[in-house]
């Protein structure tokens, strides 16, 4: 039976690396041969220039030409990625490996895999696969890694941002600013403390734990529920609390941050019922994958005032039709940051 190897090391270590691979895996390492190397990302244009270590984007191309190029290998870099004729589709029946990112994903589908008849190596330069299909990638022997805690901290330190935005109800402020408004009232009627609220992060790993650490100082309750308990040093270092029932975890929280992985489990995992079980007036964060909640639910709470402030991530099928629910949320800041056959959108609602 084939199994999935997972492996989590940069794309440096994993080409260099000579060890030896079960006979069900395609062996990346079976030869010394050049390999053909795909890197997909999205294009930044004038960005590009302005800062010589941003290399997450396709003119950057993750800084790793000079070296691949150097060991023989061939490297095409493109940001064409999704339609049957795009620069990635032509590459596919003899690329070695595929590297992409969760920012601008190369949707690797079983169909892709079986067209991929050289692929060893599918390299996330990021957090989460799940814009591979995996159980079709193991079926192949396909190696997938990831470069895991490559950005977590810059995650920790966004859904801080994102907490207390929604909590000091600031995108309604700044949009005053903006339009010259000057309403304290209509401002102040829903800004909070956050100290002394109930925060719950629905996974404690990498960035989970990070986030606990940062809200410590603001002296809020923190709660965590994931599949495995922290060890007790690191429990009692942030004070947060076990929560192993998630259904009752969610009921105290005032803030729900979503920290855990799209995967089969937790795809839709919050549905209408699961948010008819958190607190009227609930803050969510979102920074995970935009799949994890069920749109139209969080919608229809965030009409409601169910859902008091969403900041994060929603998931709907492109194109996104023209009466989608979020196009009625007022206050509403959006930046689509996924583009291709999914949207995963980060949207900020702030009002009631
Ligand atoms: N917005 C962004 O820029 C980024 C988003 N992410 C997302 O955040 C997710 C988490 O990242 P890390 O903390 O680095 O991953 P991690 O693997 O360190 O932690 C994930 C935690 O979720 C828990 N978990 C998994 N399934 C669960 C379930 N069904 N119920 C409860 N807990 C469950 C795991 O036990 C683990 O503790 C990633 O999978 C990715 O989707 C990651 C990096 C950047």
């Amino acid at each position: 039976m084939a199994t999935r190897k997972a492996v989590v090391l940069g794309a440096q270590s994993l080409l260099r690396s000579s060890s030896t691979s079960s006979p069900s895996i395609r062996n990346l390492h079976a030869s010394s041969e050049s390999k053909k190397i795909v890197g997909v990302f999205y294009k930044a244009n004038e960005y590009a220039s302005m800062n010589p270590n941003f290399v997450g984007c396709a003119e950057g191309a993750l800084g790793i030409r000079d070296w691949l190029e150097s060991q023989g290998h061939q490297y095409i870099v493109t940001d064409d990625k999704d339609s049957p004729n795009s620069e990635l589709e032509k590459h596919i029946p003899d690329l070695h490996v595929l590297i992409s990112t969760p920012f601008h994903p190369a949707y690797v589908t079983a169909e892709r895999i079986k067209k991929a008849k050289n692929l060893q190596l599918l390299l996330t330069a990021g957090i989460g696969s799940d814009h591979i299909d995996l159980k079709a990638a193991a079926a192949a022997g396909l190696t997938v890694a990831e470069v895991t805690g490559s950005n977590v901290v810059s995650v920790a330190e966004d859904e801080l941002m994102r907490i207390l935005i929604l909590v000091r109800n600031f995108v309604p402020g700044y949009k005053q600013v903006i339009t010259g408004d000057w309403n304290v009232a209509a401002i102040a009627h829903r800004a909070y403390d956050l100290e002394g609220k109930t925060v719950g992060t629905v996974g404690a790993g990498r960035i989970g734990r990070l986030l606990l650490q940062r809200l410590k100082p603001f002296n809020c309750n923190l709660l965590y529920h994931d599949r495995v308990k922290m060890d007790s040093d690191l429990e009692s270092q942030t004070g947060a609390k076990y929560e192993e029932d998630l259904d009752a975890m969610l009921p105290k929280c005032d803030i729900i941050v979503i920290n855990m992985p799209l995967t089969e489990k937790t795809a839709g995992m919050f549905n209408k019922e699961k948010i008819a079980k958190l607190k009227k007036g609930v803050l969510i964060v979102n920074n995970a994958r935009g799949a994890i909640m069920d749109t139209q639910a969080v919608a229809d709470a965030c009409s409601s005032g169910h859902i008091a402030g969403y900041s994060g991530d929603v998931w709907f099928p492109q194109p996104a039709p023209k009466d989608h629910p979020w196009r009625y949320m007022p206050n509403q800041a959006m930046t689509p940051h996924i583009s291709g056959t999914t949207i995963d959108a980060q949207v900020c609602f702030s009002f009631i």
